[in-house]
Order: C-alpha cells, then sequence, then structure tokens
C-alpha cells in the first residue's frame, strides 16, 4: 500500500534518558513536553510515528535493580514491566488530546523475512493513514542477543524507510553531532551533514549516560540508512521547547543530515535487501570481471565466479565480493549454492569427466544494490 506522498511522515526517536530521570523512573513531565509537541504536528496534519526507547529504563527500578541491570534476562523482565508503563502514558496523554496510540514491538526477524517487512509496513500504513500514533520499540523481553537491532536509532532509520518517511528526527541528550567531544568547549556543533564520510564517523563516540545505549555511533549508523533512502534527518536535544516542531520545520538547533536527490536512493526491494535482509552466503567474483558488474551492472555468469561460499537456495541474498573479499554488494541468487559452484567449477568437472550442462544464457546473480549495511 502506498500512502498519499502529500501527507508528510514524520518518524520521531525517543531515548531513554529523554523519557526516564536519572532515577530509573519514567519522567511524566518529559513525555507530556514530547507528547504536545506530536500533538501540534498532528493538529497540522502530519502522520507521526515514535520510535519509543525506555522500556528498560522505566522498569529496572520497579524490578528491583539499583541501576540498570547488565544480564539479559533481568533487562528483559525490566522491560517487560517499563514497556507497559511507557504505553499507557502514552496513551492517556494521547487521548487527552484526542488522539489514539498503538504499540508496534518489533525483532530484528521481522524485518529480515521479506513477507513479514511488507506485512509489517501495510499494518503501520492503515495506523498512520487512520490518524493513530504508532509508537515502535524493540521487542526486549523476547528478543535474544542475536536477534537484536542492537539499539532504537537504527531500529528508527529502518521503520522510517519502511513506511517512505519524510524525516527522521532522533531526540537525545545532546545537542547535535559535535566535531569532537560533545563536553569539550573545543567542539563545536555540525549544523549540515551531507555525506557521511569516514572523518564524520570518527568523531562519533559511544553513550553519555547511564541509560543510553548506542551512542552517536549508533545514530550516525541510522542516519546512514535515512540518507540512503532518500530521507532527511535531524539530530537534536529533547529537552529545547518545541524541538520536534521546528525540527520539522527545519527551525531547531541541531544537526542536519541532508540526502543528496541525485545520489543513492533506493527502492523498496533494495532497501529491504540491504539493511534488513541478512545475506546467506557469498559469491567471489573474478577481479576481471568486478568492474563491469560494478559499472555497467551486467548479470553475473557461472564463468564469472571465482568462488561460492556457505549453503543456500535459490532466492537468497548474498554477499558479492571480489578476490581480496571487498564487498561490492549484495544480490539475490537465481540458483542453489550447490548448482552455481557445479556450474561455475566447470573446468575441474570437465577434467574429471564429469561433465555439466552449462546454459549460458542462465545468469545466477545481479548486483541488487551496492549499498550495504553492516549493523
Ligand atoms: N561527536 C559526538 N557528538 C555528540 N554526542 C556524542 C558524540 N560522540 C559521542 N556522543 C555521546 O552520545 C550521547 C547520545 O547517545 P545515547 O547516550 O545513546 O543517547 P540516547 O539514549 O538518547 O540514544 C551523547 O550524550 C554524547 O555523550
Ligand atoms: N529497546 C530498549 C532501548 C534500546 C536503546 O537503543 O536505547 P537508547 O540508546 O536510549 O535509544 C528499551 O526500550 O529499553
Amino acid at each position: 500500500m502506498i500512502h498519499d506522498k502529500e501527507n508528510k511522515r514524520v518518524v520521531v526517536k525517543i531515548g531513554s534518558s529523554s523519557l526516564t530521570s536519572s532515577q530509573g523512573e519514567l519522567s511524566r513531565r518529559k513525555l507530556e513536553k514530547l507528547i504536545n509537541e506530536v500533538v501540534l504536528l498532528k493538529d497540522e496534519g502530519y502522520e507521526v510515528l515514535l520510535v519509543s526507547s525506555g522500556a528498560v529504563a522505566a522498569g529496572y527500578r520497579k524490578l528491583g535493580c539499583l541501576t540498570r541491570p547488565d544480564s539479559l534476562p533481568e533487562r528483559q523482565a525490566a522491560a517487560s514491566i517499563g514497556q507497559g508503563l511507557l504505553m499507557e502514558t502514552y496513551s492517556e496523554l494521547f487521548v487527552s488530546h484526542g488522539y489514539i496510540a498503538s504499540q508496534i514491538l518489533l525483532t530484528r526477524s521481522d524485518l529480515a523475512n521479506e513477507e513479514r517487512y511488507n506485512n509489517a509496513q501495510n499494518t503501520i500504513n492503515v495506523l498512520l493513514e487512520r490518524g493513530v500514533i504508532p509508537i515502535v520499540n524493540e521487542n526486549d523481553s523476547v528478543t535474544t542477543d542475536e536477534l537484536k537491532f542492537g539499539d532504537n536509532d537504527t531500529l528508527s532509520a529502518k521503520v522510517a524507510a519502511l513506511v517512505d518517511a519524510h524525516q527522521l528526527i532522533v531526540l537525545s541528550d545532546v545537542d547535535g553531532l559535535y566535531d569532537g567531544d560533545p563536553k569539550s568547549s573545543d567542539s563545536k556543533l555540525i549544523e549540515h551533514v551531507y555525506d557521511i564520510t569516514e572523518e564524520i564517523e570518527s568523531v562519533a563516540g559511544g553513550s553519555g549516560s547511564s541509560v543510553g545505549t548506542g551512542g552517536m555511533k549508533s545514530k550516525i549508523d541510522a542516519f546512514k540508512i535515512a540518507m540512503a533512502s532518500g530521507i532527511s534527518a535531524f539530530l537534536g536535544r529533547a529537552t529545547v521547547s518545541n524541538i520536534i516542531y521546528d525540527a520539522v520545520h527545519l527551525q531547531a538547533r541541531g544537526t542536519y543530515f541532508d540526502p543528496n536527490p541525485e545520489s543513492l536512493n533506493l527502492d523498496k526491494k533494495q532497501q529491504w535487501i540491504a539493511f534488513n535482509s541478512g545475506p546467506e552466503g557469498e559469491l567471489v567474483l573474478k577481479n576481471s570481471r568486478v568492474g563491469e558488474v560494478i559499472e555497467e551492472e551486467v548479470h553475473i555468469y557461472p564463468a564469472d565466479i571465482e568462488a561460492v561460499r556457505g549453503s543456500f537456495e535459490k532466492e537468497a541474498v548474498v554477499r558479492i565480493l571480489d578476490e581480496a573479499n571487498v564487498e561490492v554488494g549484495l544480490g539475490v541468487v537465481n540458483f542453489s549454492s550447490s548448482m552455481i559452484k557445479q556450474w561455475s567449477d566447470v573446468d575441474s568437472n570437465l577434467k574429471s569427466g564429469n561433465e555439466i550442462a552449462i546454459d549460458k544464457e542462465q545468469f545466477v546473480c545481479h548486483l541488487t544494490t551496492k549499498v550495504s549495511m553492516k549493523l
């Protein structure tokens, strides 16, 4: 389902430190401030989705822990308490303004499966089109470390891409991206980022609070996903008055991440492959073929392949590498790994008298996206 492009769609990510007090309790005052700003946008006709952290931070004290627990089962138990408290408060406050909030809890595997990805997209689209404010968080209570998004920064960017948002607003406890340690008076706020270069990545450090998890590194990963999907993004301080409303109107103090319209703008299939799919194997290209595959985007035939790694079925997503193991992108295979191995190993097959019919017209893969996020 494609939403009405005239309807401005905004995804707002709110970090734990912006929703809870330093004593590990949900802060109703902080929530009220943010909800009032979301209501201003709703009243202007915007569709708004919140990606809200804070389940663990709002729940650990009630679980009987004095600080944010380190053990996974305790964090999951804390999230089970805190998520309920968060939703109770969000629902009550939005209802007092005449709006309905809904809860969507996701795990990485929900988005790694294309059918479930499309299903999540359809559900959220219905909610947004009907004026509901979906509140998304990771399904912390059941997600094991291997299945985690890791943090809500990248989750928010994946959700923004999923719903074709116009803007992603990330609110934190800092005014934006600084060119050094934000606590140092020598560091300056970077107001616009047009490209996430190595220099930008190098200034991003870890979290500065006792409840935040990703720090600036995971926010930069999130902005990469947003920019590659053609979505403008903003990073600013949650406590500044009217920050959400002003960021949407490009008036807020903070860092604006502006995607270049000429550069990458992945379609839905490419976005799913690049950010959510999870490759199941690898095709190593012969170096002599790499240039044409990248620049002219020609199909990949058995004779182009130096090695096949992993065991996968037809239609799996695979990483495409050169002989030095440098990734050139991702693609979807037309045949299983065993079939491609046999076909690409034709010389040794011939030598052993074990000739295998190759239809040279059958390409085995296509470079679907050069962007691949190792997130
Ligand atoms: N270059 C930087 N610019 C701004 N903040 C940075 C930078 N490098 C690291 N940080 C840290 O990232 C923190 C925000 O991330 P995090 O603690 O995960 O917050 P949240 O809970 O809002 O997601 C800031 O408070 C700051 O200490
Ligand atoms: N899903 C977790 C939050 C994980 C997370 O990314 O937290 P934060 O760095 O505060 O945005 C929770 O609700 O506690």
